[in-house]
């Protein structure tokens, strides 16, 4: 089956850890308190509240609840769809005021702008909100990169560990799954993902796995589009 779209993670991936432990969670970490209660009356940010009373099961929490239960998720690493939103939210003034830029590997710049040249459709899944895939790669390293992309994908349209997720994802593209290669470093992903029909690489940016039922590379470069079966 010829790959016509390319479907990637960001952390682990294109993006190195340390990037989204080190700075991104600790800066949403550091300014999620002072955000909410500046805050707390926009309308985005009454919805996000409202999806985190749901997700706590407390539909009367208050706000120094809510903030608490956000830290408590940033510092468990969950992937609560409210708290990716919200940082989303807070990561935009970090960007625009240059405190960082949106990290990626050289490979992935470089092979991204390669696969799309040669005429393959990019899109984006991960767990990050897409409001926070955007600002990534819309102020990276190497600049702005979001015209690579078109489209992106968050928790909203599935958990990254169903199946479902990337059978949602293929129609919404509009292609026949198994036309889809995904890109990750977490085999759990992929393992849903081929579920799915899609094909897999597993990134092992780090270390080699000892066993992996998915193809494993190092880098983008080492990725073959051609001798997919
Ligand atoms: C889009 S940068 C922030 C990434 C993020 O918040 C995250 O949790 C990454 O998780 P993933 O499942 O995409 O590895
Ligand atoms: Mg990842």
């Amino acid at each position: 089956m010829t790959i016509k779209a390319i479907l990637t993670d960001i952390e682990g991936t294109t993006t190195d850890i340390n990037f989204v432990h080190k700075v991104l969670f600790p800066y949403a970490y550091d300014h999620l308190p002072g955000y909410l209660r500046s805050h707390s009356e926009d309308e985005v940010v009454l919805s996000v509240l409202e999806d985190a009373r749901t997700e706590l099961g407390q539909p009367d929490a208050d706000l120094e609840t809510l903030i608490a239960a956000f830290l408590g998720w940033i510092e468990q690493d969950k992937k609560v769809t409210a708290l990716k939103s919200l940082q989303g939210l807070i990561w935009v003034a970090g960007y625009e005021q240059q405190d960082f830029t949106g990290h990626l590997y050289r490979d992935a710049y470089e092979y991204l702008q390669k696969w799309q040249q040669q005429g393959l459709d990019l899109y984006v899944f991960s767990s990050g909100s897409v409001k926070a895939q955007k600002l990534l790669f819309g102020y990276s390293d190497f600049g702005d990169l979001t015209p690579l992309f078109s489209g992106y994908y968050d928790t909203h349209i599935g958990h990254k560990r169903e199946a479902s997720a990337y059978r949602n994802i293929a129609a919404d593209i509009g292609l026949p799954v198994a036309e889809i290669l995904f890109l990750s470093d977490i085999s759990e992903e992929l393992d849903a993902a081929r579920e799915a029909g899609m094909a897999t690489v597993l990134l092992a940016r780090e270390q080699r796995p000892s066993e992996c039922s998915h193809p494993v590379v190092q880098n983008f470069q080492q990725i073959r589009l051609t001798e997919r079966i």
